[in-house]
């Protein structure tokens, strides 16, 4: 189910600002990919590319060519949502659906695709929080509110949400900024697990967590304020942590600056 994913000279702008400048990334299936760098250059705005959420922003585009497995996702008969249903996002702040019960919310997204039947949705969610390492702590209270749980709870549900859809890339923005130390830890836990089943891409400004979770490291930077964000370095993670090939990229991991 995992796929590939392979950016070839991707540049994304805001109106007529260039956040971002040709990216040549490749990322392989079933690995678990970091995006670092300083603030401002790009991370999101790429990853954001890659589901095809960065045009919904008015004057938002992408140039370039992204492929998932050889299939061209700004190619002009893609259907978007389709793409959006591939390639699953989990965000910074748990974002459960509020009024909705931890059930609902791990099966909202099937049953938006016409999913009906109980014993179907009943067999998905579990599966679903049983993969995001969450059963156990809910299997009790399926039908109380979502909004109830603890944050780190909140995130993991929200996971589940994410791979009861199958996507076969899922996408995560800072998924740990929110939490406490205890559940960053459950969410990295569950992101090795996660990647038997998935291709990983994760924006992180923790550099431990970049280096605990991750195979690749892509390290993104700017040359000054105005500057697109360039791919500067992409390599293993224990090369780039431990023997990086550009001075920029370790003057970043060293703290240097960022
Ligand atoms: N909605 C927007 N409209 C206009 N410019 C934007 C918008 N979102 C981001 N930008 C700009 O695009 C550039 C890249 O932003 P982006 O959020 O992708 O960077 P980032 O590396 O993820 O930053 P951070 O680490 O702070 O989250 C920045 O200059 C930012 O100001």
């Amino acid at each position: 189910m995992a796929k590939r994913v392979e950016a070839t000279n991707v540049s994304a702008y805001y109106g007529s600002f260039k956040a971002i400048e040709n990216i040549n990334l490749t990322v392989e299936p079933k690995t678990v990919t970091a995006l670092i760098g300083p603030s401002g250059c790009g991370k999101s705005t790429f990853l954001r590319s890659i589901n095809r959420m960065h045009e919904v922003l008015p004057g938002a585009r992408v140039d370039g060519r992204l492929t998932i497995d050889d299939q061209d996702i700004y190619d002009r008969d893609v259907d978007v949502t389709a793409v959006r249903r591939m390639i699953g996002m989990v965000f910074q702040r748990p974002n459960p659906f509020p009024t909705m019960s931890i059930f609902d919310n791990v099966v909202a997204g099937l049953k938006l695709n016409g999913v009906r039947r109980k014993s179907v949705l009943q067999d998905a969610a579990e599966k679903a929080l049983r993969s995001a390492n969450l059963w156990d702590e809910v299997k009790d209270r399926l039908g109380k509110p979502g909004a109830g749980l603890s944050g780190g709870q909140q995130q993991r549900l929200c996971i589940a949400r994410t791979v009861a859809m199958q996507p076969q890339v899922v996408l995560m923005d800072e998924p740990c900024s929110a939490l406490d130390p205890i559940s960053t830890l459950a969410i990295e836990d569950l992101m090795f697990k996660l990647k038997d089943e998935f291709t990983i891409i994760i924006v992180t400004h923790n550099m431990q967590q970049a280096a605990r979770v991750s195979d690749r490291t892509a390290f993104f930077s700017i040359e000054r304020t105005g500057d697109p964000g360039r791919l500067v370095e992409y390599d293993n993670t224990q090369k780039i942590f431990s023997n990086p090939s550009v001075k920029k990229t370790e003057d970043y991991i060293t703290g240097r600056f960022g």
